[in-house]
């Protein structure tokens, strides 16, 4: 099982590579790293396994953080209001967006990023993603909410940027005229 120790850490050079696509369907050593992302995150967000085994809570994981410079990551969100999202996307894109933008109130944090970092990331308010399963199969589904912000902090992640990146150094909690914040 994926712990902590295998999530690399701000200034480990993985996390600033551009990943690479990977040829589809996956091998089997690629699906089992795979459904390993997918288990760290189930496992981070239940506190009798997190407590046992020190696992921050996370509800994404790209491969760059454990080191795989491939194009894949895995979402779990289950218990957001919004749609359930729990999935691995090989080569995702986003294929359209909403001309709205949103970022989380209370900003956002990173596995990778074992400090707070203040102010809005400003993301795209709806997006339309596409990508396949680790088997093949075609994905293509609508994103809002804390599963759209999401999916584009992994994206971001498998391009090596940091949420951190958007944020206004001179006015970290700006107002964004054509943002809304969540919630
Ligand atoms: O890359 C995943 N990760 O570092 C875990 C936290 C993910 C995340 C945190 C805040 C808002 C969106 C996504
Ligand atoms: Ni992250």
């Amino acid at each position: 099982m994926i712990t902590m120790d295998r999530i690399i850490r701000e200034g480990h050079p993985t996390l600033r590579m551009k990943a690479e696509e990977m040829a589809l369907p996956l091998s089997e050593e690629e699906k089992e790293t795979a459904r390993q992302m997918l288990e760290f995150l189930k496992n981070s967000q239940n506190p009798e396994i997190a407590e046992r085994y020190g696992l921050r809570p996370g509800i994404g994981l790209a491969a760059n953080q454990i080191d795989v410079p491939k194009r894949m990551f895995a979402l779990h969100i289950v218990d957001e209001d919004s749609e359930p999202v729990s999935f691995v996307i090989v080569n995702p894109k986003i294929a359209s967006h909403s001309g709205a933008k949103a970022y989380l109130p209370g900003g956002e944090g990173c596995l990778s990023v074992d400090r707070e970092v203040p102010g809005f990331v400003p993301r795209y308010a709806k997006v339309t993603i596409k990508g396949f399963t680790p088997d093949g199969e075609p994905i293509k589904r609508r994103l809002k909410g804390l599963p759209a912000i999401a999916f584009q902090h992994e994206l971001d992640h498998l391009n090596g940027v940091m949420f951190y990146d958007h944020i206004d150094p001179d006015e970290p909690f700006r107002n964004y005229p054509d943002a809304k914040p969540l919630g």
